[in-house]
């Protein structure tokens, strides 16, 4: 029998993963990647558009497969694990939600910014309704104060959630920043606490650890750091830490480690690494979701991809103001123009 897991892991990069990858998965690497987290013991395995269900489109990138499509074909390999699915309330519809869990979804990641959980109350009381697991996923938590953050956290317990995350979304939180709003939660929440880290600054795996220390017991990352911007905690790397702390996660690190490598590394179309623009987004806080259109926008015009995402990070630009990325871009290849004409 397996031991009951001291921590549960939830694999994102069949979702996070997908901007990495500009939303092209196709059902044949879904279904191969789900097959193997399910037969490594992988218990949560989230699949959706990267900005979560009803993510396609021209504003967040059109994906190459309908989402449902993958969802099933996660469903349809998975013997133990349960197939989650991200929800952005307004990008998501309850529709969406209603198709996902009637194709079998089980866990609704319902994800709002930092200080606006109050948008998430209907969608939550649905995915009960529907008796999926619920998440409240607060995005972008570097950008509010402990107390806040406490405040919209506790906001998502009493509309039922039965995890609140806090999400470093931009890859911006130092290992401090995590150890006091996960002490603040544990200390003011009693529902599971999680943590979902991006590896801007290379800090993914020390401020999972420390969300861990003061009682996070809900922890994402992504095989290979298949994840928006430098990706997340590497999720087979995390099993051989937590495994070397006398942590059970249940799941089996050689497995992992062959998936990794056989089937997760071709489809990435180049290793994951901390780059300039990924570490620029952690340095200036920027969502990590943010990082091809930003370099697609400096190609457009010609700029460096650096100082789009600094501009970006000084106008606190959040998920769902895309369209500000090329607002800037424009600007500043303006503003360089006069410079130089
Ligand atoms: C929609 C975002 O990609 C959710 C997420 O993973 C994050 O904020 O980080
Ligand atoms: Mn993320």
């Amino acid at each position: 029998m397996t031991k009951s897991r001291d921590i549960t892991i939830t694999e994102v990069a069949l979702r996070d993963g997908s901007h990495a990858i500009g939303h092209q998965y196709t059902l044949e690497q879904v279904t191969a990647v789900s097959k193997a987290l399910d037969e490594a013991n992988v218990p949560y395995i989230e699949v959706s558009h990267g900005d979560g269900l009803g993510g396609s489109s021209q504003q967040f990138g059109t994906s190459l497969t309908d989402e449902m499509k993958l969802i099933e074909a996660a469903v349809s390999v998975s013997k133990q694990a349960k197939v989650a699915v991200l929800l952005l309330p307004g990008v998501g519809t309850m529709k969406d939600l209603r198709q996902a869990a009637d194709i079998g979804a089980k866990m609704a990641r319902v994800a709002t910014h930092v200080t606006e959980a109050d948008v998430s109350p209907q969608h939550i009381n649905l995915a009960k309704e529907l008796g999926m697991e619920t998440v409240g996923f607060l995005m972008m938590s570097h950008m509010a104060p402990v107390a806040k953050l406490v405040e919209q956290a506790k906001l998502m317990e009493s509309y039922g959630a039965d995890t609140v995350y806090v999400v470093d979304s931009a890859g911006a939180l130092l290992p401090y920043e995590v150890r006091e709003r996960i002490r603040a939660m544990r200390q003011e929440l009693t529902v599971n606490i999680g943590f979902h880290g991006h590896n801007n600054l290379s800090l993914a795996m020390a401020n999972t650890l420390v969300a861990i220390e003061e009682g996070a017991t809900r922890i994402d990352g992504s095989i290979r750091c298949l994840g928006a911007g430098a990706g997340n905690t590497q999720t087979e790397v995390l099993i051989a830490v937590l495994e070397r702390m006398g942590l059970n996660t249940g799941v089996d690190l050689y497995k992992m480690m062959d998936l990794a490598e056989n089937i997760v590394a071709p489809i990435l179309k180049k290793p994951q690494e901390i780059a300039k623009d990924s570490l620029v987004m952690g340095y200036a806080g920027v969502y990590s979701s943010f990082l091809l259109h930003a370099q697609r926008a400096a190609k457009q015009f010609d700029i460096d991809s650096r100082d789009i995402l600094i501009e970006l990070g000084k106008r606190k630009v959040v998920g769902g103001q895309e369209d500000m990325i090329i607002d800037v871009a424009s600007e500043i290849a303006k503003r360089q123009k006069i410079v130089n004409a």
